[in-house]
């Protein structure tokens, strides 16, 4: 019994301080950038994901703090009700087009800040959003800062298609840059994962040895008809916040 419990305590021990480091990563990010780029009475774009959960909770206590005024415009169906449930205002992009800064996460950035995005499914309103922000700020935790795509973030580049284009698509990608293309299924639902938007996903591995030139990559994706719009985000980054273990952060613009 004892060896047994000594057991159980070298496995979930570990993982219990992991997973509380990386999520507190994530907050000192998100706090940081949310301090430093809300300012009051603007409208922002509020990003999708686990980290912007963070953002929103500063956002709340900064909002309540100083008793400012910040119109939020969500990037998708979580983003409408987190930004409801923390009581914060609600807008849109009919009425605010031009956003002062953008605050969302990512699932991977390289050494350029090309981002990939979409792991959670969202990334069509996403790339929208940001297009109509002054300066999209990114937070993440450590583990998505790499030099390379495709370093830590394993699952692929997301891809938004119309549903009854999802298989040429797929033969198209795999074509032209090799690598494999999968439909992403749902978890909790029998078939395919359904955006936001009411369109599937791809998840394209592409080849680990691509240099890519990933602004052309993404030119050559968009243009394949049935495409919606994809998970690299190029030259879109102001500023990216990586939360560290200790606590630190690294900003890199
Ligand atoms: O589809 C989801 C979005 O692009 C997220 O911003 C991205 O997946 C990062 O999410 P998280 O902060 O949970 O790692």
């Amino acid at each position: 019994m004892v060896i047994l419990n000594k057991l159980l305590a070298q496995i979930f021990i570990p993982k219990f301080f992991s997973t509380m480091s990386l999520e507190s990563s994530k907050r000192v990010a998100a706090y940081k950038a949310v301090d430093e780029w809300v300012k009051p009475n603007t409208a922002i774009g509020i990003g999708s994901g686990s980290t912007v959960i963070y953002a929103v909770e500063r956002l709340k206590q900064r909002v309540v703090n100083e008793n400012i005024k910040v119109f939020c415009v969500p990037t998708s169906f979580q983003a409408r009700q987190l930004i409801i449930s923390n009581g914060l205002i609600l807008s849109d992009l009919e009425a605010h087009p031009e956003l002062d800064c953008a605050i969302d996460g990512a699932d991977e950035a390289d050494a350029n800040l090309t981002l990939i995005k979409g792991g959670g499914g969202c990334l069509l309103q996403e790339k929208v959003v940001a297009s109509c922000a002054q300066s999209l700020i990114i937070v993440a935790d450590y583990t998505k800062d790499s030099t390379k795509l495709g370093q830590q973030y394993r699952k692929g580049i997301p891809i938004e298609v119309v549903p009854m284009a999802y298989v040429p698509v797929k033969r198209k990608i795999e074509g032209l840059f090799g690598g494999s293309v999968n439909l992403r299924m749902s978890v909790a639902k029998a078939g395919p994962c359904v955006t936001d938007n009411g369109n599937f996903l791809l998840d394209w591995q592409f080849p680990t040895d691509a240099d890519s030139d990933w602004a052309a990559v993404n030119r050559d994706i968009l243009m394949i008809p049935g495409v919606v719009e994809s998970g690299l985000f190029v030259n879109m980054v102001r500023k990216a916040y990586f939360g560290l273990a200790d606590g630190n952060v690294t900003e890199r613009c």
